[in-house]
Parts: structure tokens; sequence; C-alpha cells
């Protein structure tokens, strides 16, 4: 008699994961054939094709061979920039109820010599099933199985079993691929997450591009990669308009841009631009910031209570306010007075941007000047209006005048304006109250004196700043490009020359000036992130760069490092309009572990009770440590504190202060006498910097200063409270005693050191 044998875990797992390499060997192979293939047969086949149609091919086979080999082309484009580091290029199988036929989903389309799909991509509309199907709603669906592949081989098989009535001889292995997914440590970079997006998440990043698409959720809802596949999702579906009209993503900070930088790439797109806020206005500018101001200047500096202040420093001569104009034509002296010029220039800019009315404004003051010359001296003088203009600007004083009283403006030199209180009291008076004005012009003390080509290149502008420069870059217009005066020139021989025209002085000079070409770089769709910071100035300069784009807005308002709700509210509600607007909510943490999500909620709600906090998705069964520690010595509590996290977690450690304190703590760690091992794994970053970035482990280094330091106050603490994928540990620098931030939420000390 023999026993039948049944097989065992491990051998069922064997023959499956044997299964799905075969599976993928067989993409690599063809996609290595078809994309070498493709580099010689293009250039051939197009050409045969079209000189020798009636004997070679029929027109759709045409059609299909450059289609085929378009794709190549496309696929072998995009394999090369895939991030083949963590995971492959198939990721998926839906095997179905009625249907003996399986499907592979992956990070980009290949198929076979028949055209028949070996992997669909994961945008395509016949993959959305991978993440939208459930149990509840299985959409046809039996099993979907998840593949982990490290470059082209199969290391683990996930599976969910999603119609267990009709599916009994399907093979179920593993325990859910998104936890996995969630247990793995973090690294310095941000993964996508093509292979476990979930049915949620999915909706908004396939949701159509038109309008404006807000996606909002709590913290570690996966608002960030959901974003970032959406762009991804964006290009594949509207390719031909996103690619030609560019797509824009914007973040906080260029620590968070380089935190994300890698998913794009990873799912085999890179024609996306990144930009954080503050680097927005390069294309204008020449020059971004990462300089955070402190909290009151961040709040004057991000109202439109600004504009009007912007705009009357633009408007008000540089020159004293008693100026008058001069000129003598054959002996009669003309004069314009203050108020006649102030007359001028207001009429003048009424219509046009500083830097491009200067012709407009020679004009108007001729012409004021000849309406001063009595019509008998005119008559009597023989002077036609030509000839007398010609008197007029070729006079030394006229051009000095000029050039004093309407001198081509850089943003930088009116910014810069603002930091002399007495300017600042006389255009912002009416806006702006006494402490304002001098937290502003406090603020902007760095720039001043600022002369543009003087010694220093740039004053240390802000990350406020920034949005400011680009307004007054909106109001004045580029620099008009200088057309030399021309000389008589001689030639060696004493000949006189009227002119001598290069072909470089015939290019620039017949180069035609779009009236509204301010050299700014606009997108045809542009996606915000954080977008719960941007103040109402900055909304103005994002609008800049996407005036006739589609919006992808991407926050959670309870982290708000920004507190004029009302004010953004109404920004955002410009830039949305009366257009097309959906909302998106994502309700799980897939970040922070349950423990973490309580506390951090807890301390939201007891001041923002309206915050949307999620529900996380796991447990690790360790509370957050609230620790508080006696006044000194510090350093060596901390040590022990980080040496202890180093041993329970694998993956990253960040300390997170107010920035206040963020040099100190700097010095301290530095100080310590901790393993290299530790050192790699560890960063020290203020409260607003680890906005959008996670870690496995997290020190948030006295609360209290975090809430006072920053104008989002108790919501800052809450982004920082809410970084830790595995362990939390709060340390109050408040003698020994609790801190200010959980008195009011009975929190009592739970660890020891
Ligand atoms: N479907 C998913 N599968 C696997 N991991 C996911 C999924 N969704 C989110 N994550 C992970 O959860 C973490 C949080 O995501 P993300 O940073 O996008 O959240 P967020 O909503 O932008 O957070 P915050 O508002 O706090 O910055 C990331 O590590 C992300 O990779």
């Amino acid at each position: 008699m023999t026993e039948e044998h049944s097989p065992s875990a491990n051998e069922i797992l064997a023959h499956e994961l044997a299964v799905e390499q075969a599976h993928v060997d067989t993409v690599y192979r063809y996609l290595a054939s078809a994309t070498a293939a493709a580099r010689n047969v293009q250039a051939e086949s197009r050409a045969k094709y079209l000189t020798d149609r009636a004997d070679w091919m029929r027109e759709e086979d045409g059609t299909a061979l450059f289609e085929r080999d378009a794709f190549a082309y496309q696929a072998a484009k995009r394999l090369a920039v895939l991030d083949a580091e963590h995971e492959g290029l198939v990721f998926g199988r839906l095997d179905f109820i009625d249907d003996e036929d399986k499907r592979y989903i992956g990070r980009l389309g290949v198929r076979d010599d028949d055209y028949e799909p070996l992997v669909i991509d994961w945008r395509a509309p016949a993959a959305e099933a991978f993440y939208r199907a459930t149990a509840a709603d299985p959409m046809g669906v039996s099993r979907r199985r998840v593949l982990r592949c490290r470059d082209d081989k199969v290391i683990g098989i996930e599976d969910d079993l999603l119609d267990e009535a009709g599916s009994s001889d399907l093979v179920v292995i593993g325990e859910g691929a998104l936890l996995a997914a969630l247990q793995r440590a973090r690294g310095p970079r941000m993964r996508d997450i093509v292979a476990t997006i979930q049915a949620e998440q999915d909706m908004a990043i396939r949701a159509p591009h038109q309008g404006v698409t807000i996606i909002s959720g709590g913290p570690g809802t996966g608002k960030t990669v959901v974003a970032l596949h959406r762009a991804a999702f964006l290009l594949y579906t509207y390719r031909k308009r996103m690619e030609a009209g560019g797509v824009l993503v914007v973040g906080p900070t260029d620590l968070f841009m380089s935190y994300i930088e890698r998913v794009l790439p990873g799912l085999g797109e890179d024609s996306v631009t990144l930009k954080s806020v503050g680097e927005l206005a390069t294309d204008v500018l020449g020059f971004g910031s990462q300089r955070v101001d402190e909290a009151e200047a961040t709040l004057v500096k991000g109202s439109l209570r600004m504009l009007p202040v912007l705009r009357r420093a633009v408007h008000e001569p540089m020159t004293p306010e008693n100026i008058r104009l001069r000129v003598s034509v054959k002996g009669e002296i003309l004069t314009l007075e203050a108020p006649e010029l102030g007359a001028i220039r207001r009429e003048v800019l009424a219509s046009q941007k500083a830097n491009r009315a200067r012709p407009a404004t020679e004009k108007a003051l001729t012409d004021a000047l000849w309406k001063k010359l009595p019509t008998d001296i005119a008559a009597l003088l023989d002077l036609s209006r030509e000839v007398f203009d010609e008197i007029v600007t070729s006079q030394a004083s006229y051009a000095m005048f000029l050039n004093a009283w309407w001198p081509t403006l850089t943003p930088e030199l009116v910014l810069a304006r603002l930091a002399d209180p007495a300017l600042l009291r006389k255009f912002g008076h009416d806006v702006l109250d006494a402490d304002e004005r001098h937290v502003l012009a406090d603020s902007l003390a760095h720039a001043r004196g600022f002369v543009p080509g003087g010694e220093r290149q740039h004053p240390d502008w802000s990350i406020s700043d920034i949005a400011l420069l680009d307004e007054l870059a909106a109001m004045i217009g580029p620099a008009p490009i200088e057309r030399e005066v021309d000389p008589t020139l001689f030639l060696d021989d004493g000949t006189e020359v009227a002119e001598l025209v290069t072909l470089a002085d015939t290019l620039t000079t017949t180069r035609e000036i779009d009236p509204d070409d301010d050299g700014v770089v606009t997108h045809a769709h542009v996606l915000v992130d954080e977008a719960q910071d941007i103040t109402p100035m900055q909304w103005r300069m994002l609008r800049r760069r996407g005036p006739q784009a589609s919006w992808t807005l991407v926050g959670d308002p309870a982290q708000s490092s920004y507190p004029s709700d009302d004010e953004t509210r109404r920004a955002m509600r410009d830039l949305i309009g009366r257009g097309a607007s959906r909302t998106f909510r994502l309700s799980t943490n897939y970040r922070s572990p349950a423990e973490i999500m309580d506390l951090a909620g807890r301390v939201i709600t007891s001041v923002y009770p309206d915050a949307d906090v999620p529900a996380s998705v796991r447990r690790t069964g360790v509370q957050p440590e609230l620790l508080a520690l006696p006044d000194a010595p510090r350093g060596e509590r901390l040590g022990r504190v980080l040496t202890r996290l180093a041993a329970e977690v694998d993956g990253s450690i960040a300390v997170i202060c107010a920035a206040g304190r963020l040099a100190s703590v700097r010095d301290t760690i530095a100080s310590m006498p901790l393993p290299d091992e530790l050192r790699n794994r560890l960063t020290v970053l203020t409260a607003l910097q680890v906005k959008g970035l996670e870690f496995d482990a997290t020190i948030v280094l006295a609360p209290d200063e975090i809430v006072q330091q920053t104008a989002g106050g108790v919501r800052v603490l809450y982004v920082a409270l809410t970084r830790a994928t595995q362990r939390l540990v709060t340390l109050d620098l408040t003698d020994g005693r609790p801190g200010a931030w959980r008195e009011s939420l009975e929190l009592p000390a739970n660890g020891s050191e």
C-alpha cells in the first residue's frame, strides 16, 4: 500500500515560486529580445513600409509593427529608469472565478509576439480589479496574488482569496501583502506601493485629470505616495497632454523632495518636475531658498495683506518726494513738479508693468513738457514736436532724472526697501499693525541696503520671501533687454560709420518680447503635497505656474504650520474657482501603529476637535514612552535612550526638536560616544523639517518648545508625534515634570530614564 504524499507548506511554496518564476523569466526574455530588436528594426521597417508598402505589407500590419516597436522603445526607456533595487517588473497576478485565464500586473506593459499581454501596466483599466476587488465585491477575481521580486527573481508570494466558494483548488500563501510591506524597515527614500495600493487609494489615483482633485486624510494615510502614483497614472493615461505641458509635483522642503524622488523612477517615470515650495520660482528669480522664518514673520509674509504693501513699494519712486523734472529747451525752462510726476506715474502703471513701461513713461513725460511750452513760443522757435523731443531726451539732466525716477527694477531691490521701517510704515500703515511692521522689517534686516550687482549677490532670503519676490517679479515684469545706444563708430582710417551691425545684434534687437512672457515655466498638471501649509501668497505663486493647469491638492488641515485658516481657504477657493472638483478622503494610517496614533490623536483633538484622525492598520503592543528628564545631565540620558531604541528597531531613528534647539542637540549628539552603526541610522531634525518624512523610531525632544516656536503650534507637534513606524519616545525637558503639552491629557510619565 502506498501512502499518498501530501505536500508540505514549504513544498507548496517552492512549487508556486517556480511557476511564477517561469512566467517572470518569459517576460524578461521577451523584453530583452524585443527591446534589442526594436533598436534595429524601427528605422528600417518604417522606411521600408513607406517606400515599398504595396508588396511589403498591409497598412494594419505596418501600424501594428510601428506600435510594437514604439512600445519596445518606450519599454526600454522606462525599464532603464526602473528601480530594480527593491521590487521587480512583475508584481501581481489575478486569477478569475469563471475563467481559466490569469492576468499578470507590472510596472509596465509587456506583450508577446502575437501582441498578447504577458504583463499589464498597473495603470491600465484592465489592472483596476487588482486594486479594487474585495471579498464583498470580488469583481470576478478569485485570487489576488502579490509577487515579491528582487530584480528578476521571485522571492515571495502573498495571496488574498476573494471568492472562497468558487476557488477551492487555488493555493493560498502568506498572511497578506500589505502587512508584509508595512513590517519592512524604512530606508532614507520612500518606496512605491504599486503592489499594495488599497481600494480607497486607487480611487484617488485614477480620478480624471480635469479640474481640481483634493486628497485629504490624517497622518500616514498614504497621501504623498498616492499623489505620486497619481502623477504616474496621469502620465500614462493622458501622456500626450501631460508630457507636452509638463507635470509639476510641489512639496514642503528639499529634504522631502529627496525623500520622494525615487518613487516615480521606481514606477518607470522620469519626466515629472519635483520642486520644493522654496525652489518654485527659480524659473523667474534664478535662485531659491530653504530657510524658514520665525513663526510671526511667516504669518505676515504669507498674508494677502502683503499685496498692497508690495504694490506701493513698486509704485513709489525711489527718488525724494519733492523731486521735479527740469529741462531747458532753447532757453525756455520747463518744469514738471512732484504732483504732476505722480499723476504720470500712476497713469502709466495703471496699465503697464514698471519694467515694460519706460517707453510709455518717456512719451508721457515729453507730452507733459510739450504742453508746458507756450504755443506761440513753439511757433516762434519754429520747433516741431520731433525736434522738441530730441532736444529734451538728449539732455544729461533728463537722462539722470529718468534713471533715478524710473530705474529698471528687480524684485530684490523692491523687497529690500521694506527693511526700512519708515518706508514700511508709509506702504503698510493701513494693512499691517505696528507689531507686524516691526516683525517684517526685522526679518528683512538682512536685506537692508541691498544693491543689485553689488558685493552681495543675493541677501539670504527665506522661503516666505520667495513668494513675495515672485509676486514682485509678476508686478514689475522682467528687466528689459538692454539695447546699446548706437555709438558712432570710427574706422581706422577715420571714416565715420553710422552703425555696424553684427549677427548677434540683429538677433537681440529683432527678438520679439511676448507681453505675457515673464519667464514663468507653466505646467499642465500641478500636484501640491502638504497643501495645508501653502500660504495665501504662495498659492498665488503656484497659480502662476499653472494658469491653465488641472490640479491635485493633497493635505491635512490638522497638520498645518500656517494657522490663518480663513485666508488660506479663501486663497484655495480662488484657485479651485467654479471648475470641477472632487474630494477623496483616506482613512487608514499605514505608518504609525495604533498605540502611537492614539496618543497623537488625543493631543490634536484636545485643541482641534475636528481633526481627521485616521485608524491605524496595525498594533505593535508597545506604548509610546513619555519621559521627563531632570535638568542635567541630559546628554547621557539621551544617549541611553538612543542606544536602547537602536537595539529595538532596525532602520532609521530621528531626534525631532524645535528650531531653536537644533544646533545644541546636534552638538550634544556629536560629542556622544555612539557606535558608527547607530550614527548612520540617526538624523536630528526640526519639527518643520520632518513634514512628510518617516522613521522607524523617533524621539520628540521638548514638545513644549515645538508648540511655542512654530506658527502651527500643536499642529506641528502632531506632525512630530506621527513620524514613527515602530517606536515613539517623548522627552520633556521641564526639570522632571511633565510638559505642558500633556498636562491637559492627564498622561503620566511611563518610562524610567
Ligand atoms: N497601500 C499601501 N501599501 C503599503 N504601504 C503604504 C500604503 N499606503 C501607504 N503606505 C505607506 O505608509 C506610509 C505613509 O504614507 P505617506 O507618507 O504617503 O502618508 P501621508 O498621508 O502623506 O502622511 P503625512 O500626512 O503624515 O505626511 C509610507 O511609508 C507609505 O509607503
